[in-house]
C-alpha cells in the first residue's frame, strides 16, 4: 500500500472526493486527513466519508464478509490492529483496510506489510508519535493593519477572494488612497495604474501582489507553522528517533519554529522586544520620571529659605506674576536638575536612544511644579515607536515567511510520514506479538482450501502465551468433531480469523499458512437454542441462498443441530453439505452428530476430531489439533476405558461397555 502524496490529490471536500475516479487510492494516499483539511468537515464525518466512498466504490468488503460473525471476526482483527496505534489517524487509517477479494489490492497491501514489518517499535518512537496529528489549517485568520486597495472592480472581487485575511478596499483615485492610508499602516495598491505616483511612505504599488501572496501576508504562513507548531516538533523528533528520512533539514525547521510565537507573531527578537516594552511600558515610566522629578523638587523647595526683597515681591505682584515666576527666579536651578533627573530616568528606563530627543520634549525647560510631562510630545514618541515596531515586526514576518515558504510542503509530508509510521508500527506490532507471518495465497486456483500450521488464535479467553498451536487442514467439506470444550468453536474461529487477515493482506498468528483466495466468507455462529418456526425458517432460507449462490466461498458453521431436533438436523446438515458438494465449495461443520449426518449424507463426508489424549486429575487433556478423518473419542468413553483399565474397579462390567464403544468406531 503506497501512503505517498500523489501529486493531484491535495485537500478535497466530501464531494470533490466522492466525485474522483478512484477516491480509494485518493483516501490512503491523502486520505482522512486530507479531506478533514477541506473547511466544515471534523474528522469523524471525513473518515465516515472515506470508509463510504471505499466501499461504494468496491462493495467488496460488504460482499465477502457474509454474516454476523464473520464481521465480528473482521472487526477483531481491526480492534487488535488499532489497540496498536498510538494517534487517532492512524487508527482510522487502519479503518480503510478490508478483506478484498481483488488480487491487486491484497498485493498492494502485502508490499506496505513487508516493509512496515521491518520497523522496530521502540517506546521512544511510540511516545513521541502520542503528539503527532493530522495538519490543521489555520481559519479566520485576519490582518488589521494592512489592506488591498483596488480601483478596478473585477480586480476587487479577485482580490476579496485571494487575500481573505486582509480588508480589500474600492478606491477612485490616489486622493483616496492617501485617505485610505491613514487608517493602515500598510495600504497596498494592486492597480498598474497607480505605478509612479507619489502616494505617500505607507502605500505600496504592487501590480504583482496576486503572484506573491505570501510576501504581502506573511501571517498566512506564519500562522500555518504556528497553528501546527507543536506537532511539527513531535513528528520532527519521530523521524529522529525513528531514523526516518526528512523531507526537510530539521535543524532549520527547528531555529525558524524558535522564532514564532503560539499566535503567529515573532518571537525572540532583541530589537522587537526592546520596542515592544517601551511601547508597554511608556505610560507608566513618565509617571515615575515625573514623580522623580516632583520628589526632587520638592525636597528642594522644603530644604531653601527663599528671602525676597520687599521692592522684588511688589514689582512681582504689581505685574501679576504667580508663584511660578517666583520659583524661576529663586529655584531655577533646583528645577532645571529636577527636570534632568525626569528626562534622564525616561531615556534610561525606555532604553530607546534613537528617540532620547523627542523622550527629553516630554519635559519642557518652562518651570511649572508640580513638574508634568506634555501629552503632545508623549503622542509623538509613541507614534514613532509604534511605527518603529510595526516596521521591525513586518520585516521579520517578511524574512521568516520566505525562509518558511520552501518548508510549506515538506512540513506536510513529515506529518503525513511520521503518521504512516504510526500505522506501520500498528501493523508491525501486531505482527510482533502474535507471532506472525504472511500466508501464501493461491489465486489462480490451482491450490484450494486452507492450511495451518502453528496457528495460535489471539482471540481466547487465556493469555497468548498459554494458546496452544493448532495444525489443521480445510479442504472440501469436512465436518468437526470433538470433546466438549475441545476447542472446536475456537478453531473454526481460528480459520475464518486467518482468511480474513490474509485476504486483509496482513501477516495471520501462525508458523504456515496456505490458502487460497475466496470470494466470501460465511460463517454461521452456534445458536444459544432451538430457534422457534419463524427463525429456523430464517436460518433454512438463508442455507437457501448460500447454496443457490457462486464462486468459491468459504463457509463454517457452529452446531447447527442446536436449531433444532437432532433427528431433523442431521438431515439438514447432510442435505446442506450434498448441495456444497456440488458447487465445490469449502466447509467445515462444527457438530456432535458428525457420524449421524455422515450416515444420512449422499456424499463422502470427512470427520476431523478434536481428542482428548488423557484425564489428567479428572481433565481432560485435548489435542486441539483435530486428527483428519477419525471421529473423536467422546468424554464418557474416555471415562469407562479409564475405568476399565483400573486396577480397584469390576473389570469385566466396563469392559463389555468399552467394547460397545470398539464396536461403533470400527
Ligand atoms: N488452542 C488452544 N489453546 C489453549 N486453549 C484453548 C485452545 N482452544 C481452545 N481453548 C480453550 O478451550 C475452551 C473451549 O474452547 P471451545 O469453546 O472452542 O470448545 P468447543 O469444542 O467449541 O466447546 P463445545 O463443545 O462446548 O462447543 C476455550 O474457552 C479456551 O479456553
Amino acid at each position: 500500500m503506497e501512503l505517498e502524496t500523489v501529486p493531484g490529490v491535495g485537500a478535497r471536500t466530501a464531494e470533490q472526493l466522492s466525485a474522483l475516479d478512484d477516491p480509494e487510492r485518493a483516501l490512503r494516499e491523502g486520505d482522512v486527513t486530507t479531506i478533514a483539511r477541506a473547511p466544515n468537515i471534523s474528522e469523524g464525518r471525513a473518515a465516515r466519508i472515506a470508509r463510504n466512498a471505499i466501499r461504494e466504490r468496491h462493495g467488496d468488503q460488504a460482499e465477502f464478509l457474509q454474516t454476523d460473525r464473520a464481521r465480528e471476526l473482521y472487526q477483531s482483527a481491526l480492534s487488535l490492529l488499532q489497540e496498536r496505534a498510538v494517534t487517532d489517524h492512524a487508527r482510522k487509517h487502519l479503518e480503510t483496510l478490508y478483506p478484498s477479494t481483488s488480487q491487486s489490492r491484497i498485493e498492494e497491501v502485502r508490499a506496505f506489510v513487508a516493509e512496515a514489518i521491518d520497523h522496530e517499535p521502540g517506546s521512544a518512537v511510540l511516545a513521541a508519535l502520542s503528539d503527532v496529528s493530522p495538519i490543521e489549517s489555520p481559519t479566520n485568520l485576519r490582518v488589521r493593519e494592512r489592506c488591498v486597495a483596488t480601483a478596478d472592480a473585477e480586480t476587487y472581487a479577485r482580490a476579496e477572494q485571494q487575500f481573505p485575511a486582509l480588508s480589500v478596499e474600492l478606491v477612485d483615485d490616489a486622493r483616496d488612497l492617501s485617505e485610505l492610508a491613514r487608517g493602515y499602516s500598510t495600504v497596498i495598491a494592486v492597480d498598474e495604474a497607480f505605478a509612479g505616483l507619489d502616494l505617500g511612505e505607507n502605500v505600496r504599488v504592487r501590480p504583482d501582489a496576486f503572484d506573491q501572496i505570501d510576501e504581502i501576508v506573511p501571517e498566512r504562513l506564519l500562522s500555518f507553522f504556528a497553528t501546527n507548531r507543536d506537532r511539527l516538533r513531535a513528528a520532527a523528533s519521530v523521524h529522529e528517533i525513528a531514523g526516518l528520512d526528512p523531507p526537510c533539514d530539521l535543524d532549520t525547521l527547528d531555529d525558524c519554529l524558535d522564532r514564532l510565537n503560539g499566535d503567529g507573531t515573532i518571537a525572540g527578537d532583541e530589537e522587537l522586544a526592546r520596542l515592544q516594552r517601551a511601547l508597554d511600558d511608556l505610560d507608566a515610566v513618565i509617571a515615575t520620571a515625573e514623580r522623580v522629578a516632583n520628589d526632587q523638587l520638592r525636597d528642594a523647595i522644603q530644604e531653601r529659605d527663599v528671602t525676597i526683597e520687599g521692592a522684588d515681591l511688589l514689582s512681582l505682584v504689581e505685574q501679576g506674576a504667580r508663584v511660578d515666576s517666583l520659583l524661576e527666579r529663586e529655584l531655577s536651578e533646583e528645577f532645571t536638575e529636577a527636570v534632568e533627573a525626569a528626562r534622564e530616568h525616561l531615556c534610561e528606563t525606555l532604553a530607546v536612544e534613537e528617540y532620547d530627543a523627542i523622550a527629553e520634549r516630554v519635559f519642557p525647560d518652562e518651570p511649572a511644579f508640580p513638574v508634568e510631562r506634555r501629552p503632545e510630545t508623549v503622542s509623538q514618541l509613541r507614534t514613532e515607536l509604534t511605527a518603529a515596531r510595526d516596521r521591525r515586526a513586518e520585516r521579520l514576518k517578511a524574512d521568516l515567511a520566505s525562509e518558511l515558504s520552501v518548508l510549506r510542503d515538506p512540513a506536510e509530508t513529515l506529518v503525513d510520514q511520521a503518521l504512516e509510521l504510526d500505522v506501520k508500527l500498528a501493523v508491525s506490532r501486531f505482527t510482533q506479538e502474535f507471532d506472525c507471518t504472511l500466508p501464501t495465497i493461491n489465486h489462480d486456483g490451482t491450490e484450494t482450501g486452507v492450511h495451518i500450521e502453528g496457528g495460535r488464535s489471539p482471540l481466547l479467553d487465556v493469555p497468548f502465551h498459554a494458546v496452544e498451536p493448532v495444525e489443521y487442514t480445510v479442504e472440501g467439506n469436512a465436518l468437526l468433531s470433538g470433546v466438549n470444550s475441545g476447542g472446536k468453536t475456537s478453531l473454526i474461529d481460528l480459520v475464518g480469523f486467518v482468511v480474513i487477515l490474509a485476504q486483509m493482506g496482513l501477516p495471520v498468528p501462525a508458523v504456515r499458512a496456505r490458502l487460497e483466495r475466496f470470494d466470501s466468507l460465511y460463517y454461521q455462529a452456534k445458536s444459544q437454542g432451538t430457534l422457534d418456526a419463524g427463525a429456523f425458517e430464517a436460518t433454512l432460507r438463508s442455507f437457501g441462498d448460500l447454496v443457490a449462490g457462486t464462486g468459491n466461498r468459504l463457509i463454517l458453521v457452529d452446531e447447527l443441530e442446536s436449531i433444532t431436533e437432532p433427528g431433523a438436523s442431521a438431515k439438514i446438515i447432510a442435505g446442506i453439505l450434498g448441495a456444497l458438494d456440488e458447487q465445490g465449495a469449502t466447509s467445515v461443520f462444527v457438530s456432535h452428530l458428525a457420524e449421524e449426518v455422515q450416515a444420512a449424507a449422499d456424499i463422502d463426508v470427512q470427520i476431523d476430531g478434536i481428542q482428548a489424549v488423557g484425564l489428567v486429575d479428572g481433565q481432560l487433556e485435548v489435542n486441539r489439533s483435530p486428527v483428519k478423518g477419525r471421529l473423536a473419542r467422546s468424554t464418557p468413553e474416555l471415562i469407562v476405558e479409564k475405568l476399565a483399565t483400573d486396577d480397584e474397579t469390576e473389570h469385566r462390567f466396563y469392559e463389555r461397555l468399552l467394547a460397545r464403544f470398539d464396536d461403533d468406531t470400527d
